[in-house]
């Protein structure tokens, strides 16, 4: 058996080593092709050691070991468009991950941009994968647009992304602070500890979702969109060829799948939710103000209805009040006959023209008067005196017709005026009457008897006149006897 030479030995201590690594990394099942890769296989194959980002999801991370993340699923696509074997040496940070590319330990990074620094150490393939970059802030910020307007506000900045050499060479004024990652960026603007942040919106928005940093939002866009590229140290350039022909066999479909796979993006939206308290709160503040005016008017009109109450039984009331005067003015308070005040203003005054009316149409004038009415009260006292008065004006006014007006012309006196009555009628209601108060049964069985002057008005003859006559025609009854009627 031949001994080895130095250099088979080098080949066959580096494949052992390769088949190491590979064996650890296949307990994870990872899409990196290199972790499925057989012994055989991987002798065939052209060996690429990468680094990535540790801490970049969904674009690449390191979780338990494992690469995952967009550029994984493209290194796992590459491999089976190219003969290329991807094996990945874990680093804890991004900048390791460059400082090991730059010393050539690790000869490929998938994702990134290419600039002009990163130009010094490495080659780039064609572009792959594009995204836009976005501002973000809290949600109480005004929405920004883009860096023109973020002012004195200090701006977040992962180091050694693309985006530092972009703002020191177009916005060298805008007040930056670099953080360690994205998510160290993100937690210094939902702390306060910074305004604004800069990243691309995949890994942004998936950082947000996945801690539930609901208070930020994307105030706007972050400069040039990401142009995604696989970057090669300059000693692996001739690569390249390779690596874009690979890249030129993914198909769209193979594009959908990986973008399905991690994009997960929610639209967080900007609502203004200062604007919307205010508005509510002034709406409420409104309504408050309508249902406090709406109790005040209902307060209001069950005191207006209260008050109104009062005043319509105040004036029904005084309706009533002033029925009572009217009535009292007219009538006599004991029989409740008209008195003398009506009598006079209604029949004694010629210019009244009922009066030229009823002189027109025959008016009789009856006289009446109590027989011996002061031995009545003499003999059983004013009191019988007043109810025996009382049962005359009964009788008086049961006797007349309707229309006729029966008065109390004073103490133990009445007058009818009967209207429509010739001399002979009213002769003969004086005699219903006569009759009427002989069959009346008066307290104490008391004989009451009355004597009538009657007198017809005349032609263009003054009531007053009239009434003259008839007082003349009872004289003459009293002086006849009483209990009787005479004319005149
Ligand atoms: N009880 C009572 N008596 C009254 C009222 N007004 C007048 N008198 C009385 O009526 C009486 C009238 O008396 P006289 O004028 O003398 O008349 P008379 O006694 O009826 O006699 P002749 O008329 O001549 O038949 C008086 O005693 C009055 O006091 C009254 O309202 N009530």
């Amino acid at each position: 058996m031949r001994t080895l030479s130095r250099l088979e030995f080098s080949s066959v201590l580096l494949i052992t080593l390769l088949i190491f690594i590979t064996l650890i990394n296949a307990k994870h099942a990872s899409a990196s092709v290199v972790e499925t890769q057989s012994f055989i296989n991987l002798k065939n194959r052209n060996i690429i050691r990468y680094c990535v980002d540790p801490d970049w999801l969904p674009y690449e991370a390191i979780v338990d070991g494992r690469h995952t993340g967009i550029s994984s699923d493209y290194l796992a696509l590459l491999a089976n468009y190219t003969d290329l074997t991807f094996v990945l040496m874990p680093t804890s940070s991004w900048r390791q991950s460059l400082e090991l590319l730059k010393q050539g330990e690790c000869e490929l990074t998938p994702i990134l941009n290419q600039t002009p620094k990163r130009d010094a150490y490495l080659s780039f393939s064609d572009i792959f994968f594009k995204s836009p970059n976005v501002l973000v802030s809290l949600k109480s910020q005004p929405f920004l647009q883009g860096f023109e307007n973020i002012g004195d506000r200090l701006l977040a900045i992962p180091k050694d992304y693309r985006l530092v050499e972009y703002i020191q060479q177009f916005y060298p004024t805008i007040n930056t602070v670099l953080t360690k990652n994205e998510r160290q960026g993100l937690e210094k603007v939902a702390n306060g500890e910074a305004d604004v942040f800069v990243g691309s919106m995949f890994s942004v928005n998936a950082y947000i979702q996945q801690h539930g940093l609901t208070s930020l939002k994307i105030a706007g866009w972050g400069g040039p969109e990401d142009e995604l590229r696989i970057g090669v140290i300059h000693a692996k350039q001739d690569l390249l060829s390779q690596i874009n022909a690979g890249l030129a066999k993914i198909t769209q479909a193979d594009h959908i799948s990986v973008y399905k796979k991690w994009h997960n993006i929610t639209v967080v939206e900007d609502i203004d939710y200062s604007l919307v308290v205010q508005v509510v709160t002034a709406l409420g503040m409104f309504i408050l103000f309508l249902l406090y005016r709406t109790m005040c008017v209902s307060k209001y009109n069950v005191h207006l209805e209260t008050s109104n109450k009062q005043l319509q039984k105040l004036q029904l009331e005084l309706e009533k009040k002033n029925c009572d005067l009217d009535f009292l003015a007219q009538h006599d308070p004991l029989t409740k006959l008209y008195n003398r005040q009506y009598f006079n203003q209604t029949f004694l005054d010629d210019a009244r023209q009922p009066q030229k009316k009823m002189r027109q149409n025959n008016m009789s004038l009856i006289i009446i008067d109590i027989d011996f009415f002061k031995a009545i009260n003499d003999k059983h006292g004013h009191t019988i005196g007043d109810k025996i008065l009382v049962q005359v004006a009964q009788v008086l006014q049961a006797s007349v017709r309707e229309l006729d007006v029966v008065a109390r012309w004073g103490g133990e006196e009445f007058v009818v005026v009967c209207q429509h009555v010739a001399l002979h009628d009213a002769t003969e209601l004086c005699q219903r009457i006569t009759d009427e108060l002989s069959h009346f049964h008066f307290y104490h069985n008391i004989k009451v008897t009355c004597s009538f002057g009657i007198a017809l008005l005349g032609e263009n003859e003054p009531i007053q006149a009239c009434f003259e006559r008839a007082d003349a025609a009872l004289y003459k009854a009293k002086q006849s006897g009483r209990n009787q009627y005479c004319s005149a």
